[in-house]
């Protein structure tokens, strides 16, 4: 029988919606105290007074969702907690929210964030980049982006994000004069990171795909206490897996509960703009083997290429510069290995036993 995991039954029950709240029941923090023996699964579903009509409907979406998770068979949902303060929603309108991360700086984490973020919405979905690399904000730069944000009044002071290229766009590099770097402690970094998603009118959004500052440490541990995210992709060198950093931050991920979908090898092996040729330059497969010793998904590679650095620089990346070529090829088939992961865990529905104490 396969092992349930708690990140597991949280990701599932992301799959249930409060219609009251507007929003999962774990973004809500309706779900505590998950315990999971064998193939049984109990926690504990809070609920506001409003939500009470729907508590049927979402005892039986918590069975099916959970059902479907290979190995369980019993469901048990104690109602007994207090009813909780209404909790509002941080990003209304907004699907997913996926995290791109990196075990340290330079290894590509923004140039993927972005051509990732572009290659969704050609596979026709409504998507946002939130640059929360706040101390070396390259996105605006990298998909040739300036200006500053207008403040609407009739849209209760909110931001209305910039767009380029058919997506929306948002980075505290608007705000702050280029080259100027910029300090911040961890808790700093969610708090503003935080303000910037509360402010800003992202619309209604399949995805809002977010570039988290590079390593894995308070900041990022902050950032991901304060954002509801669906997932989180892993950025890596294939040299760079050698220093353990990508495992720290499966590590840290896990610990916080967020789902890691998957890790994407950057600059894997050398891509000749003139003939073609492929040569493995940084002994190409370091994350590939890395993701499946921790059990991780891979996502796929990109390789080392002169055109994703031209096109970077020129402020329009590979995946709408050069559309047909191999490596907007690479992203488009990453981008369906995210949005697939995304909805694993649907798996065959199967009703496991519900009790309700
Ligand atoms: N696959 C690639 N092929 C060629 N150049 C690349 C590739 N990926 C990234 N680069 C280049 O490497 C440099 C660093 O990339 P990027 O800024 O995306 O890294 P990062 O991990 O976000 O860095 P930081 O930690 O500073 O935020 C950029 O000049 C970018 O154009």
């Amino acid at each position: 029988m396969s092992q349930v995991s708690e990140p597991q039954v949280r990701d599932a029950l992301r799959m249930v919606v409060d219609p009251v709240a507007g929003r999962d029941i774990v973004s809500a923090g309706y779900v505590s105290g998950i315990e999971i023996h064998a193939g049984e699964v109990a926690f504990q579903l809070q609920f506001r007074p409003e939500s009470a009509d729907y508590l049927k409907q979402l005892q039986e979406q918590c069975a099916q969702v959970l059902g479907a998770i290979p190995g369980v068979e019993r469901v048990t949902v104690n109602m007994s907690g207090n009813p909780q303060q209404q909790a509002e929603p941080l990003i209304p309108g907004v699907k997913k929210v996926i995290a791109v991360a990196s075990g340290k700086g330079g290894v590509g984490k923004s140039t993927t964030t972005m051509n990732l973020a572009l290659a969704l919405q050609q596979l026709g979905a409504k998507v946002g980049i939130l640059d929360a690399d706040i101390y070396g904000p390259s996105l605006p730069r990298m998909m040739g982006v300036h200006g500053i944000p207008r403040m609407e009044a009739e849209k209760g002071q909110k931001v209305t994000p910039m767009e380029k290229y058919g997506v929306k766009i948002m980075s505290m590099g608007f705000f702050m004069p280029e080259d100027t770097p910029m300090i911040w402690r961890g808790p700093m970094v969610g708090m503003a990171v935080e303000q910037l998603l509360r402010d800003i009118d992202w619309g209604e959004l399949d995805y809002l795909v977010i570039d988290l500052p590079p390593g894995t440490g308070d900041a990022q541990l902050t950032l991901t206490q304060k954002v509801p995210l669906s997932g989180v992709v892993i950025v890596s060198t294939p040299q760079d897996v050698a220093l353990a950093d990508v495992r720290k931050g499966i590590n840290m991920f896990k610990k916080v509960e967020v789902p890691v979908l998957g890790i994407i090898e950057n600059m894997s092996y050398y891509l000749c703009t003139e003939c073609g040729h492929r040569a493995e330059i940084f002994s190409h497969g370091g994350a590939e083997k890395e993701a499946a010793n921790s059990g991780m998904t891979f996502l796929g590679h990109i390789p080392i290429s002169e055109d994703i650095r031209k096109d970077s620089d020129a402020g329009k990346p590979i995946v709408v510069a050069r559309p047909d070529s191999p490596q907007a090829q690479q992203y488009l088939e990453i981008a369906r290995n995210v949005v697939s992961k995304l909805q694993d865990g649907a798996g065959a529905p199967k009703m496991p036993k519900i009790v309700i104490e």
